[in-house]
């Protein structure tokens, strides 16, 4: 966690930030809240003051003179009986309410991104997370910190005000004593934000490195070369980085701690001193004795947790300077002023001079692309690894602008068009795509939330992407949770999950962008990559048939796979190199020939061997 750039307002800012959220959770919640901490704050100067009348009535030896006193005390020790408990469940109900408010407006922001470039970008990731941890419930803290920060500061200044009246002197004193006492408290404070701030790489590495230990990906690899102890003392290292310089700090706090309490206790002995003094002078009541020494005793309690409340406030607002910094970014995608709404495609998909780079500090990836994508063609896109088809793949979903240049549909610049509308024209398998931990029909039906409860449709997607049998096949057909987390959350059912081969969960991601039946655009990424000879077939016979006459790109490295595309298109050094036909590009005998060649020729030697 580290200050924020906008310096020392910030944190009065995010308070009344905050503050003004708990308002909108229930205006009456709040000013319960603010009731209840009112009354908590002016209990101890209340049970001060009737204690000395009390004491002083006793002094007079006339009961109607301790009647009042004893009722007013009475009625102070009921109210500081029931008020915890009030404050207990309003805090809890804020709390919740608030949490509930808190993550409403973070993920609304976040799924208000439409592109990439942030979930890319580390600074973003940092607030991310910090922004999660200060959810669930994280905030109460804050919430609560700040009214406790009320209630002691009310009653500290009602206890100083109650000293003021018998003392002035002495209140002046034990104001003064609480200066070194603040100054210390916030220069330990500033030490731990900058502890905190500069083991935040050290913290993470041990994060890093501690997940990889425990996570069910990593295991294979982890167990494989042996990496567990190599792990754990990377783990155990940085933690004792981190813990150095939490014990240098703790041991600082617990000097200058005693050093000020000892003040305190040198402060409050120096006036019961006076005090007594005073009485057998005359000059004081025994009531204002008892009055004097609770004052003083109260004030010096109240100072320290006051102090206490404002660090641990500014320590959780830091925090939430998180969510704010997450919650208050603009999009990331330029909008349209006036969006135009996106036809269904009639002409074809233009790519005009695109350049692109990731940013600024990375290298070109496209460099001038001119390609046309005509409506009903069957387009292949074909490169080496690294040659930018991905890239493309992404430009087109409009994850990313074009640095320069732009991409036309119909005509229309995919920057004048709202992100979601261009999407739902689209059924995409990216080349990294998600397996689910949802049943096998959930896996399919999330392509098309408005077909999950269609079984038909669904079984129709998987039937295409060949996943049909062995979804079949599973102990609980397409109702199948594909995922052992859940598994013994379900009692002991051995059916609760079952884990997919990587071939079949491509068939189910396949199946997943077929299922957004009737889709302008097609945009398959590496299909088949996981899939048996057999399977890979198969599944292209079907593609072709089902891409005829649709407008649909493929990547592939199979060349084989995309011999009857309507257009073949080679990228190479960010530009597009060759394109035509397969029996043209073949008679070319350019980049694509050799490629083909290459594998073929492999597949020859195999057969040879054989
Ligand atoms: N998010 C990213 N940030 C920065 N650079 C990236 C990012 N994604 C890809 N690149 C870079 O862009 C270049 C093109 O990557 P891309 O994934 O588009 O290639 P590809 O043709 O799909 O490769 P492959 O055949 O291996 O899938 C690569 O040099 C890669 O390192």
């Amino acid at each position: 966690m580290t200050e924020s750039p906008e310096g020392r307002r910030g944190p009065l800012r995010r308070a009344a930030t905050l503050a003004l959220l708990c308002w909108r959770t229930g205006p009456v919640l709040a000013v319960s809240q603010l009731g209840v901490t009112l009354l908590s704050g002016l209990l101890p100067t209340g049970t001060v003051w009737a204690t000395k009348l009390l004491v002083d009535g006793l002094t007079t030896g006339r009961p109607e003179h301790v009647l009042a006193p004893v009722a007013a005390l009475v009625a102070l020790g009921l109210v500081a009986g029931v008020l915890p408990q009030l404050t207990g469940y309003l805090r809890g109900e804020s709390d919740r309410r608030l949490d509930l408010l808190l993550q409403d407006r973070l993920y609304t922001r976040v799924n208000g991104f439409h592109g990439l470039s942030r979930f890319e970008n580390p600074v973003f990731l940092d607030d991310l997370r910090m922004a999660v941890q200060a959810t669930g419930g994280a905030m109460g803290p804050i919430t609560s910190g700040l009214f406790d920060l009320g209630r002691n500061a009310i009653a500290l200044a009602g206890l100083l005000a109650a000293l003021a009246v018998l003392s002035p002197l002495m209140a002046g004193l034990v104001a003064l004593a609480a200066l070194p006492i603040i100054a210390a408290r916030m220069s330990l404070e500033k030490r731990r934000v900058k502890m905190i701030a500069g083991q935040s790489a050290a913290a993470r590495r041990q994060i890093f490195y501690s997940s990889l230990i425990t996570d069910a990906e990593a295991v294979k690899e982890v167990r494989l070369f042996g990496l567990g102890d190599f792990l754990k003392r990377r783990v155990l290292g940085e933690l004792a980085v981190v813990q150095a310089g939490e014990r240098r700090l703790d041991r600082r706090e617990a000097f200058t701690q005693s050093a000020l309490a000892a003040l305190s206790a040198a402060v409050s002995g120096a006036g019961l001193l006076w005090a007594v003094y005073s009485a057998l002078s005359g000059r004081l009541t025994l009531g204002d004795v008892t009055a004097f020494a609770a004052s003083v005793a109260g004030t010096q309690t109240a100072l320290v947790a006051t102090v206490e409340n404002a660090a641990n406030a500014r320590q959780a607002l830091l925090l939430f300077a998180h969510h704010e910094r997450v919650t208050s970014l603009p999009g990331d995608l330029p909008t349209p002023g006036e969006p135009k709404p996106l036809p269904a495609l009639r002409r074809g998909i233009e790519l005009r001079d695109v350049w692109f780079r990731y940013d600024e500090s990375h290298p070109w990836v496209l460099r001038g692309v001119n390609l046309t994508i005509p409506h009903g063609a069957s387009v292949a896109l074909v490169g080496l690894n690294g040659a930018g088809k991905s890239t493309l793949i992404k430009l087109l979903c409009r994850f990313y602008d074009p640095s320069r240049g732009a991409i036309l549909w119909d005509g229309i610049d995919l920057r004048d068009v709202p992100p979601a509308e261009l999407r739902a024209r689209m059924g995409v398998l990216f080349q990294d795509y998600m397996s689910y931990d949802l049943t096998a029909a959930e896996n399919i039906g999330v392509g098309e939330l408005e077909a999950m409860s269609d079984r038909a449709r669904i079984r129709a997607a998987a039937e295409l992407a060949g996943a049909h049998e062995t979804v079949q096949a599973l102990p609980r057909g397409y109702d199948t949770m594909l995922s052992r987390i859940f598994f013994g959350s379900d009692g002991d059912d051995p059916q609760a999950g079952v884990t997919l081969s990587g071939g079949q969960w491509q068939r189910l991601a396949l199946a997943r962008a077929l299922v957004r039946e009737g889709r302008d655009l097609l945009i398959l990424d590496e299909p088949s990559s996981g899939l048996d000879a057999q399977a890979e077939y198969e599944v292209h016979r079907r593609l072709r048939e089902h891409r005829a006459g649709r407008t649909s790109l493929l990547v592939s490295h199979r060349l084989g796979a995309l011999r009857d595309a309507d257009l073949i298109v080679v990228l190479g050094d960010g530009r597009i190199v060759e394109q035509g036909t397969h029996d043209e590009l073949i008679t070319f005998g350019g980049r694509y020939a050799h490629l083909f060649e290459t594998q073929a020729s492999g597949y020859r030697e195999g057969a040879d061997i054989g």
